[in-house]
């Protein structure tokens, strides 16, 4: 028997149990030298096991949030590991209108599939608050609807992006120009892993905007115009270049929030 286990396992063994193996081993029982070659066969079987299983879900997980969730264990040793990297994160981009729903359907985002919703807007106005250099050219774009430079906005995703524990994010209201989108590019290195855009009807827009009751010093009447105007000219192009990568999920921004979050669930359950 002993010699049998022995003899059929000379590539799993280790060097210790391989000149076990060429010592004389008697027949009968040796309980010791039994165990520890079938403790050692175990542990490397387990070991080459889970390296393979690690090895697949690194190619996978990056762009599969079922994998994400399967192996979280090997997520969190892949950020907390000796080497220190951390692995690529799911990035999904929220684009449309002022008002076209996008904080609404993140925060239903966030509940059902655990992403992390960093929403551009709301850096920005952190950042006016938190009385940095660049408060007040934030403030002055804001109120304008006109656009951020690049170099502030990209710098605040990719800080936030990088103090996220989450490895599945989404970047709402960016980027609102190819500019936008070259430059984070640039920075981060690559790109979305899926895009969303909400589709809406201006004058709709118009309407949840002018309803929206959350103090927003551009959620006047003229400044939604020039948002709107803002839109389509900068937006629409990034949203064609998305849709031409075949990254992009247009989902019918009308209708109830319920209705709306009906047409999302797809894009994310496809994903698991
Ligand atoms: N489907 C909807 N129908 C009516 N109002 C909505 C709907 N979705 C969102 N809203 C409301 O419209 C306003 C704008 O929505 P919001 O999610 O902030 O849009 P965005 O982030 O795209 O500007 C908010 O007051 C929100 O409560
Ligand atoms: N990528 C971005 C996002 C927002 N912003 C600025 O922030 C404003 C508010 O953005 P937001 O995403 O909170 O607005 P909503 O579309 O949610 O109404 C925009 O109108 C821009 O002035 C920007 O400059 N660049
Ligand atoms: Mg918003």
């Amino acid at each position: 028997m002993w010699r049998r286990v022995v003899s059929l396992s000379p590539l799993l063994s280790s060097s210790k149990s391989r000149s076990l193996n060429q010592v004389q081993v008697p027949y009968g029982f040796n309980a010791c030298q039994f165990f520890y070659t079938q403790v050692l066969n175990s542990a490397l079987i387990c070991f080459i096991f889970f390296r393979f299983i690690k090895l697949i879900s690194s190619y996978f997980a990056p762009s599969s949030g079922y994998m994400a969730i399967s192996f979280k264990f090997w997520e969190i040793r892949a950020e907390d590991g000796v080497s220190g990297a951390r692995r690529k994160p799911f990035v999904t981009f929220v684009l449309g209108g002022p008002g076209s729903g996008k904080g609404t359907q993140c925060t239903r985002i966030v509940n059902t599939f655990g992403f992390t919703h960093l929403s551009v807007g709301d850096l920005l106005r952190k950042e006016i608050y938190s009385d940095s250099e660049n408060g007040s050219m934030i403030l002055d774009t804001i109120k304008e609807g006109k656009i951020v430079s690049s170099e502030v906005t990209v710098k605040l995703i990719k800080n936030a992006i990088e103090a996220s524990e989450n490895r599945r994010i989404l970047v709402d209201g960016f980027p609102r120009s190819e500019e936008n989108r070259i430059a984070y590019e640039r920075v981060v290195g690559v790109e979305p892993d899926i895009v969303l855009f909400f589709d809406c009807p201006k004058e709709e827009m118009v309407k949840r905007v002018l309803n929206r009751n959350e103090g927003r010093i551009d959620d006047n009447i003229d400044t939604v115009k020039e948002r709107l105007t803002v839109f389509s000219e900068l937006n629409l192009p990034v949203i064609k270049y998305y849709s031409e990568k075949g990254k992009l999920h247009k989902i019918d921004g009308t209708g109830t929030e319920d209705e709306i979050f009906e047409r999302v669930l797809p894009v994310f359950a496809a994903l698991r």
